[in-house]
């Protein structure tokens, strides 16, 4: 048995794997309503999809789309993520690793919406110029 299956579980933890699921839908649903960024990156990801569908895109360029807005939304979370232990962490206090780590964390969503314009510019951007 794994060390991990013999530790006590506290009363708030998960027992069942629908416990977990149902935790990480309202993880999602907390990131959503308390993020303005992830509202955004969600609202932009719809268009890019309606986009999808009007361009009529090959299988494999809505893969990469859907990539690079998974990528951004994961990266946008974790950031989050990391705010809220800082925070929990420091309270109102200023201390530099606190600095360092929500930084960084937030180049880390910087890269991936990098990454997902040039995807988005890749696949979208020559079917634009047709339209137009
Ligand atoms: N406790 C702290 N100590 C030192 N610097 C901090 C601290 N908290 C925040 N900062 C600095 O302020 C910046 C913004 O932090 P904040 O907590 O407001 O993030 P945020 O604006 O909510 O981020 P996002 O826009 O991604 O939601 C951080 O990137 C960091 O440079």
């Amino acid at each position: 048995m794994a060390l991990k299956d013999r530790k006590k579980r506290s009363r708030w933890q998960n027992r069942h794997f629908y416990q977990a699921v149902i935790h990480a839908m309202a993880g999602l649903v907390t990131v959503y309503q308390e993020e303005r960024n992830f509202r955004f990156h969600c609202w932009s990801a719809l268009v890019v999809l309606v986009l999808t569908t009007y361009l009529r895109l090959s299988w494999q360029e809505g893969l990469w789309l859907l990539l690079a807005i998974f990528m951004v939304l994961g990266a946008e979370i974790l950031n989050s993520t990391i705010e809220n232990i800082v925070d929990l962490a420091t309270g109102d206090r200023y201390h530099p690793l606190a600095k360092k780590a929500k930084d960084m964390a937030a180049g880390l969503v910087l890269l991936t919406a990098w990454l997902a314009t040039i995807i988005g510019i890749v696949i979208l951007g020559p079917k634009l110029i047709q339209i137009l």
